[in-house]
């Protein structure tokens, strides 16, 4: 869309990255005022419990079937699958085949890659003319009103399928050669975890992998989140849901911060060495009618230390339309979501997200906005 010249009078000016930010405070410093999302003190959840996010063992899930049960069966481990996916709509996975050495290679070049000098990072800017937000890239997220509430993070963001349509000339080199081989193993464990979840809904085995399509696409993000001198006051990550269709993450196993919300209730998301998190997007929830969850999770900082996490979005293919699946849908069973274009529905994320609103509740085709609790912030 062509920009008017009013639009651009009202642009924005571009902001400096929380790292730098954070550089310059003091600690009991104030955070600025456009980083306070919530109210000092006014937090019931400051002392969240641990979630008990069940753990799967990738590799027991997906033995051969036998006719075997009980305690490490695959019928066992199928079964825990399926209360996370429709309880916490997140779960830790174990005996995942990525390589522990890998992991901690794809957090040390992300550390890495944050360390260097501001010059340096800004090579992979993701302002276009220093001016123009574009997705890819170093910096921000679209910051696109003034009184839009800022998050306690820097990111790189950078799409890494389909192949061809990597724009490597924002790969920084420190963590080109890990990011590919890391993508190529949690693709891996995606396409291996996909049809064990399409069996929990006895739909055929590759509806998932078919539906995310030839052009399905995945992108990174690495999180960078300095200590922040009021963790009371700063999210690192205000309260979203993925609008991935499935989300892989390494997540920093030093320092905590990312919290998932169930019935009202935020809890700690605990992080194991060389586990990794599986989260489920809306695009999934969508296609499952409900039946799995995308979970409304945020990140909370820390007045100490810095943290790090690298995401892997995977999203249908964009130009593709998703809805419920048709062998779920029966007269007691209706579509709970309407059907949406994955191209618009992604981009409407960040429309929402900015408002501190959910893009979800635009693809629901009854109003169930009045039972989402506990998920706006305030601006104070
Ligand atoms: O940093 C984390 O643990 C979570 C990051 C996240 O939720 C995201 O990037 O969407
Ligand atoms: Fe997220």
């Amino acid at each position: 869309m062509e920009r008017t010249g009013e639009e651009e009078a009202h642009r924005p000016v571009p902001l400096p990255p929380v790292q730098e930010l954070a550089g310059r405070q003091g600690a009991g410093d104030d955070v600025p005022a456009r980083y306070v999302a919530r109210r000092a003190h006014d937090d019931a959840d400051a002392t969240a419990a641990a979630a008990p996010v069940p753990v799967i063992d990738l590799g027991r899930l997906c033995q051969p079937a036998t006719t075997a049960s009980g305690e490490g069966s695959a019928a066992d481990e199928a079964g825990r699958l399926r209360s996370a996916l429709q309880s916490w709509g997140l779960f830790l996975v174990t005996n995942h085949g990525v390589e522990a050495s890998l992991m901690d290679a794809v957090i040390e070049a992300s550390r890495e890659f944050f360390r260097q000098p501001l010059e340096e990072k800004q090579k992979h800017t993701n302002l276009i003319d220093g001016k123009h937000f574009q997705l890819e890239g170093y910096g921000n997220d679209r910051v696109s009103s003034e009184d839009q509430v800022l998050d306690w993070c820097d990111r790189l963001y950078l799409k890494v399928e389909p192949q061809e349509e990597r724009n490597l000339a924002l790969w920084p080199t420190c963590l080109r050669d890990v990011l590919h081989e890391f993508t190529k193993e949690c693709t891996r464990v995606k396409d291996r975890l996909l049809p064990e979840m399409a069996k929990l809904l006895e739909l055929d085995d590759d509806y998932f992998v078919n539906q995310l399509g030839d052009k399905a696409d995945t992108h990174a993000r690495f999180n960078y989140y300095p200590p922040c001198p009021r963790p009371d006051l700063a999210f690192g990550l205000k309260p979203h849901s993925d609008a991935s269709f499935i989300s892989l993450l390494v997540v920093d196993d030093s320092v905590g911060g990312l919290q998932v919300l169930r019935d009202g209730a935020w809890y700690d998301v605990p992080a194991r060495p060389h586990t990794l998190l599986i989260n489920l997007g809306d695009q999934m929830e969508i296609m499952s009618d409900g039946i799995f969850k995308s979970p409304v999770h945020r990140v909370v900082t820390n007045a100490e230390k810095e943290r790090l996490s690298v995401v892997l979005f995977y999203s249908v293919d964009p130009e593709r339309e998703i809805q419920p699946a048709a062998k779920l849908i029966d007269e007691n069973h209706p579509p709970l979501y309407k059907k949406v274009k994955v191209k618009e529905y992604v981009a409407g994320l960040y429309e929402h997200f900015s408002q501190g609103k959910m893009v979800i509740e635009t693809a629901k085709i009854y109003d169930t906005s009045m039972y989402v609790e506990n998920l706006q912030y305030v601006k104070c």
